[in-house]
């Protein structure tokens, strides 16, 4: 049964500390709703746990093993950003069955079709990205958490774009992952279902006025890779 874990971890952006000290922990079967206002750093912690920045200080885990510098980190995780990383010119299958094949689904197409199928748009298979709607975006988005298996999803704002309908698919989804022992992260304003998550609020680890770091100390770097 994984464990994906952080210990004081610390977060620097350009210069600005954005939280210090924050410990989390998700089990198989877990979830992770992470809270705050803007600004507060959530994206920025699900950037951290995707392995894309690197903590300024702490330590995360996967089964006590270090995850930074980790190899395997990448296949654990589907990390599904603000961005809707659609390609104009492809169909909405295509952009799919890029995703899958990428993720290792051993059928990339047939994977990329249940997954619309699930997500309510099998009617999008032969659209362009570029004429899809904000919304239908978001739901081919989404479908890469389906279209290839890894256990943990980490998820920035999953339900911006979506309607009502979309987010209760979306919190099915959320419980059958967890229901065969997979691991969820999302950050979120807005109502969404995750029963029995442990909540995170991001501006319970804000520094303090004053709060400064030494750069030339203890360091991991601040690199922060592109998405
Ligand atoms: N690439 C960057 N370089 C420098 N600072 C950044 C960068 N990205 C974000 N920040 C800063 O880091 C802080 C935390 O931003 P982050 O996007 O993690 O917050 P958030 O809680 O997800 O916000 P929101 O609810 O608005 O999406 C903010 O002060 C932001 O200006």
């Amino acid at each position: 049964m994984p464990v994906f874990s952080g210990t004081d971890l610390t977060c620097l952006r350009g210069d600005r500390l954005v939280f210090t000290g924050l410990d989390f922990r998700v089990e198989s079967g877990g979830a992770l709703l992470l809270l705050g206002p803007n600004g507060s750093g959530k994206s920025s912690l699900l950037r951290v746990m995707a392995g894309l920045l690197r903590p300024f200080r702490g330590r995360l885990a996967w089964d006590d093993a270090a995850s930074e510098d980790d190899d395997q980190h990448g296949g654990r995780i589907h990390y599904v950003g603000h961005l809707d990383a659609v390609k104009p010119v492809l169909t909405a299958l295509e952009n799919l069955s890029f995703w899958a094949s990428l993720g290792g689904a051993a059928d990339p197409a047939g994977a990329a079709m249940a997954a619309l199928e699930r997500l309510g748009v099998p009617h999008i298979a032969g659209v362009p990205g570029r004429y899809l709607s904000a919304g239908q975006k978001r739901r081919l988005t989404l479908a890469r958490v389906l279209a290839a298996p890894a256990p943990l999803w980490l998820l920035d704002e999953p339900t911006v774009a979506l309607d009502r309908a979309a987010v209760r698919l979306l919190e099915g989804i959320l419980a059958e992952h967890r229901a065969g022992g997979g691991m969820v992260a999302l950050s979120t304003h807005a109502d969404i279902a995750l029963p029995g998550a442990a909540e995170l609020h991001l501006d319970h680890f804000a520094p303090a006025t004053g709060d400064d770091v030494d750069l030339d100390s203890d360091a991991n770097g601040d690199g922060e890779a592109a998405a």
